[in-house]
């Protein structure tokens, strides 16, 4: 069963051009490419944060725009949106309401974060917030985790951790949809589906 459909979509005129694929639940689904090959742009459709300009895109059958709440589809964007001010658990718990503080702590202690939890975000390192922003994307055990360069900040301790982190998601049932060009990445994905200059090269097994 496919949980993530994406039929014959282009974007703002070539960016992307007649990208199909087929994800299903419980996989690590790696989206690679060069820069500028359209990886963050296919993030942002399967998130729901735009509609696509032709084609259509599907999540538990039904399209993603505008933006499903957390537990169907969340993102960690390149550019993080952290809450600068909030703690990095209130910025973890955002997608709950701030609420469930006990349910996050495990997710903190695995991403290296619970001894920073209480600090303000706009205190922490580019890693730590990177790292606080994967925390936020995977709280309400979402359906899909649409994960933009999630390894981007990380030194390779810590991209073992997010790694960990990821494998723990899937194994719990979350389709993670990961676009990165970092190798240490695609070699322990399920799933590889390789962009270049807005179109599909290999379709996922
Ligand atoms: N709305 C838009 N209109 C026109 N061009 C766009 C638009 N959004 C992005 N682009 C261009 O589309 C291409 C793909 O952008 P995208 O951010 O999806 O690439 P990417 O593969 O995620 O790159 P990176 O690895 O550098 O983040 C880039 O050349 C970008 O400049």
């Amino acid at each position: 069963m496919a949980l993530v459909e994406v039929r014959s979509v282009s974007h703002a005129r070539g960016v992307l051009r007649e990208v199909s694929l087929s994800l299903p639940p419980a996989r690590l689904a790696v989206l690679a490419g060069r820069s500028g090959s359209g990886k963050s742009t296919l993030c942002h459709l399967i998130a729901g944060v735009m509609r696509p300009s032709s084609g259509e895109v599907l999540v538990a059958e039904r399209p993603p725009f505008p933006a499903p709440d957390w537990a169907t589809v969340s993102l960690l964007p390149q550019r993080l949106a952290l809450e600068p001010e909030l703690s990095v658990a209130e910025n973890v718990l955002l997608p709950a309401g701030l609420r469930g503080r006990d349910s996050a702590e495990g997710l903190l202690d695995r991403l290296g974060l619970a001894t920073i939890a209480a600090r303000p975000a706009r205190d922490t390192s580019l890693g730590e917030q990177q790292r606080t922003a994967l925390a936020r994307a995977l709280v309400l055990s979402p359906a899909v985790a649409v994960l933009d360069e999630p390894t981007a900040h990380q030194d390779d301790e810590h991209v073992h951790l997010v790694l960990d982190a990821l494998r723990a998601a899937v194994g719990a049932g979350t389709l993670a949809v990961v676009a990165t060009h970092d190798q240490r990445v695609i070699d322990v994905a399920d799933t590889v589906v390789r962009l270049a200059s807005g179109r599909v090269l290999t379709e996922p097994a």
